[in-house]
C-alpha cells in the first residue's frame, strides 16, 4: 500500500509517503509568520498548501493515482468518536466553516480530498483534534451556557496510549493513563481503555505552554476582556500563540529557554518551573478522573525532550504511578497507520459525523 500523508501545521506544512509502515519520503516545509501574514484568513491559505503538496508529487515524478489513499490531519470539526473517517461533503464542509474555531488542521481533509479526487482514490483523516470520548460529567463547565469541550491532541493520544501498552505488556482496553501532550499547546488527559474520557482542552483551559496561556483566573480577564484596551482577535491571539513561554519570556522555543537558565537567568527558571508546576497539578487533576487507579502516566510531544522540564514535573507526580516518557511526536505515522488499518479490513472506515 502507498499511502500520501499531509499535515499542515502553524509554522509547517508536512508531507510524507509511505509504502505500508515505512516513511520512504517526507518534506517539511517551514512558513514563516511574515509568509502567512500575506493571508487574511486561514481559507485562503488554502491554494499556497495545495501547490506545496502537488509541487511534492512533481519533484518525485509522482501522481495522485500512484497511491492508494490520501491522508490529512483532522481539525476542530464535530465531536466525534476516536478512529478513521472517509472525507465526506459535511467534514468538507464544517472544516471550511471551522466548526469549533480557526486551527490549520482545518485545511486538512480538504488538501487530502483535492489530491485524492485527483487520483480517483479515497482520503481519509484519523483521531481529529474533535475527537470526543468524554464522560459525561467531564462535560460540565459551572454554567449551563458553556459545555466543557472534548479539543485535544488526540492523534498523538491515543498513538501514545498504544505505545505506553506495549512498553507496559498490556492490553488497551485494560490500560488506565494519564498522558501529558506536552507541544506547543499542552493537552493532559486521563485514558481509560484507550478512550480520552476528559481533557484540559488547550486553546481554553489546562496548564500554560510555550505559546497558550491555559486557564486564566476569571475576574481579572473578564476585566481585561471589557478593558476596551484591546480587539477580541488580540484576546484570542493572547491566549493562543502569543501566551505562556512567548508573553513571560518572548519565546516558544524551550531550548532558548534552557540556555537562558544555563547562563544564570533567574526569572527564565522561575516561569520554566512554574509551566512544570501548572502540568503536574493539571495531572494530578485528571488522575482523580480515574480514582487514582493509574498504570503510568505518560510525557509525550517535543518538551518531553527536556531533561529539566521532565524531572520537574516526575517529581511531583510519581506518586501517583511510574512516569514513562515517550518524547516527540510521530503524527505522520499515526495517520499512515489509521489509513492502513481501513485499507487491510483490521477497521472499518467511519462515516463522519457518526452517531
Ligand atoms: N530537546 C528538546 N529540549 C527541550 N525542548 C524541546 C526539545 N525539542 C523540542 N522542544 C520544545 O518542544 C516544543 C514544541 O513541541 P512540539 O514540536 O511537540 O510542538 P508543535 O508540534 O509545534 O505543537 P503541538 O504539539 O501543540 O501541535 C517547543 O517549545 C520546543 O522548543
Ligand atoms: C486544542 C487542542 C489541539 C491544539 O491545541 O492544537
Amino acid at each position: 500500500m502507498k499511502i500520501l500523508v499531509i499535515n499542515p501545521g502553524s509554522t509547517s506544512t508536512k508531507v510524507a509517503i509511505f509504502e505500508d509502515e515505512e516513511q520512504v519520503e517526507s518534506k517539511t516545509i517551514r512558513h514563516s509568520p511574515e509568509e502567512l501574514s500575506k493571508f487574511k484568513t486561514l481559507w485562503e491559505q488554502f491554494d499556497f498548501r495545495l501547490n506545496i503538496v502537488l509541487e511534492f508529487l512533481k519533484e518525485r515524478n509522482l501522481k495522485p493515482s500512484d497511491f492508494s489513499a490520501v491522508a490529512g490531519i483532522g481539525g476542530l470539526l464535530k465531536p466525534v468518536k476516536g478512529g478513521t473517517y472517509k472525507v465526506n461533503e459535511e467534514m468538507l464542509n464544517d472544516a471550511r466553516n471551522n466548526f469549533q474555531g480557526e486551527h490549520p488542521s482545518n485545511l486538512g481533509c480538504a488538501l487530502a480530498y483535492e489530491i485524492a479526487k485527483l487520483g480517483g482514490i479515497d482520503a481519509y483523516i484519523v483521531d481529529p483534534v474533535s475527537v470526543d470520548e468524554f464522560e459525561p460529567l467531564a462535560r460540565y463547565s459551572g454554567h449551563p451556557l458553556i459545555q466543557r469541550r472534548s479539543l485535544s491532541h488526540a492523534l498523538n493520544i491515543h498513538a501514545t496510549a498504544r505505545v505506553a501498552c506495549q512498553k507496559l505488556g498490556k492490553k488497551l482496553e485494560d490500560s488506565n493513563f494519564v498522558i501529558a501532550h506536552l507541544g506547543g499547546g499542552i493537552s493532559v488527559c486521563p485514558v481509560k481503555a484507550g478512550k480520552i474520557i476528559d481533557a484540559n482542552d488547550a486553546s481554553s483551559d489546562g496548564p500554560f505552554s510555550p505559546e497558550r496561556t491555559g486557564g486564566l483566573p476569571l475576574q481579572p480577564f473578564i476585566t481585561l476582556c471589557f478593558s476596551g484596551k484591546f480587539t477580541e482577535s488580540e484576546i484570542r491571539k493572547m491566549v493562543m500563540g502569543k501566551g505562556g513561554l512567548v508573553a513571560y519570556l518572548g519565546t516558544n522555543d524551550a531550548e532558548e529557554v534552557e540556555k537562558r537558565i544555563e547562563n544564570g537567568d533567574i526569572y527564565a527558571k522561575e516561569v520554566y518551573e512554574a509551566m512544570a508546576y501548572q502540568i503536574a497539578k493539571e495531572i494530578g487533576a485528571m488522575a482523580t478522573v480515574l480514582r487514582g487507579n493509574v498504570d503510568a502516566i505518560v510525557l509525550t510531544g517535543g518538551l518531553a525532550n527536556s531533561k529539566m522540564l521532565v524531572n520537574w514535573v516526575s517529581e511531583r507526580v510519581s506518586f501517583i504511578a511510574p512516569v514513562i516518557v515517550i518524547p516527540g511526536e510521530d503524527e505522520m505515522k499515526a495517520l499512515a497507520l489509521g489509513v492502513l488499518r481501513v485499507l487491510r479490513g483490521e477497521e472499518k472506515a467511519k462515516e463522519y459525523p457518526g452517531d
